[in-house]
């Protein structure tokens, strides 16, 4: 394990930020730490760089505890939100000013700037000032400069979110990319799930100082242990209902009662439960034709036109809503539809415990 986060907690004054969040990442691999905003990311992340001391808990590298080491002491390179360059050097000074003081003859030094401007296409910049560069090169020139010292770890802190979309997403790859080439162990934080998503080899998600849940991307969006993550990864798209019978299993949601055939649930009937089901897994059906999968009745609220499919939300009673990705030919408002699913597409979290109900098939 080249990082390990090991039980980590701060207090600010009474309020606990982190709460005992545990976490390692791999030599070489790519791993977001992601949550909403105050969910305590930088919280974390700036434990690992040593600016912060944690009230609890431990970091270690390679295996070596560095709680109490200083921060230039880790081999550890920060790339942050908001821009670090000296704006009185020029590119090429910046990125050798991060590798100044390790005592690299100047020949040396000289071909490390130019391998790593080369690495983040800076080359032609060398002599700009970061005043002359666009937002997009200010944040490869940082690139270059922390990872010129080839630090065991990386840890970028939310560096796209100054950008706009197009651009954010342009560098999304570039940093993939260059990870992939250095094979950099890499820790990024961001509130974008889609951004983490698109980049990571594994998510750590945070909600409230805790985690949530980590694991692959796919894995945790096809699967979400809880209900924040199903949530957080994707579109909140959600119900509630109670468990009111066992094979085939029923869901009694307001006033009606979902039938799931061939499956069974690990709770008891009563339970209550959070349903949660991704918009591209719905489909809406005219109610009045009989369909094998399961389905909710509802009425549509709204129809959203957003270029290569329709968002269709539908009012399925008690104040809730589902939204429905259709391609072609959308109901009108308030026209009476079925949505229907795939019963493994339904994901059920018992309210009371926040933990994922198991659907076996029967
Ligand atoms: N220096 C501080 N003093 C007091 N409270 C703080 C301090 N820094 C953070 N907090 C609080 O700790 C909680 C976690 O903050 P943190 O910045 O770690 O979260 P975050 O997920 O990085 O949020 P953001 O994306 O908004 O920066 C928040 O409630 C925040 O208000």
């Amino acid at each position: 394990m080249r990082l390990a986060v090991d039980g980590l907690s701060h207090r600010y004054g009474d309020e606990l930020a982190v709460d005992d969040v545990s976490f390692g990442i791999e030599a070489g691999e790519l791993v977001a730490l992601v949550g909403p905003s105050g969910c305590g990311k930088t919280t974390v992340v700036q434990s690992v760089a040593g600016h912060v001391r944690p009230t609890a808990g431990r970091i270690a590298l390679r295996g070596e505890d560095v709680t109490g080491v200083p921060p230039e002491d880790r081999g550890i390179s920060v790339v942050f939100q908001r821009s670090t360059l000296y704006p009185h050097m020029t590119v090429g000074e910046n990125v050798a000013y991060g590798i100044a003081a390790r005592g690299i003859d100047p020949a040396r030094r000289d071909q490390l700037v130019d391998d790593h401007l080369k690495l983040v296409s800076l080359r032609e910049q060398r002599e700009a000032r970061p005043a002359e560069l666009s937002g997009g090169q200010r944040r490869r020139a940082e690139l270059a400069r922390a990872l010129a010292p080839s630090p065991d770890v990386l840890l970028l802190d939310e560096p796209l979110s100054a950008l706009d979309r197009t651009l954010r997403i342009r560098l999304r790859e570039e940093i993939a990319r260059i990870q992939r080439e250095t094979g950099v162990t890499t820790l990024f934080v961001t509130h974008d799930q889609e951004d983490a998503m698109a980049l990571a080899d594994r998510l750590v998600v945070m909600n409230g100082g805790r985690i949530a849940g980590s694991g692959r991307p796919r894995e945790l969006y096809e699967s979400p242990p809880g209900p924040f993550v199903a949530s957080f990864l994707g579109r909140s798209n959600t119900f509630s209902g109670a468990i009111s019978g066992g094979a085939p299993l029923r869901i009694r949601a307001g006033e009606q009662e979902i039938e799931l055939p061939s499956v069974e649930a690990d709770v008891p009937d009563g339970t209550t439960v959070t349903c949660h089901v991704h918009p591209e897994d719905l489909s809406i059906r005219d109610p009045d034709v009989e369909t094998a999968l399961p389905s909710i009745a509802g009425r549509v609220s709204r129809v959203a036109d957003v270029g290569r499919r329709y968002d269709v939300t539908v009012s399925v009673g008690d104040g809730a809503e589902l939204v429905a990705e259709h391609a072609s030919s959308p109901p009108a408002v308030d026209d009476a539809v079925a949505v229907a699913f795939a019963a493994d597409r339904l994901h059920l979290f018992d309210r009371d415990e926040g933990r994922r109900v198991t659907l076996l098939e029967t």
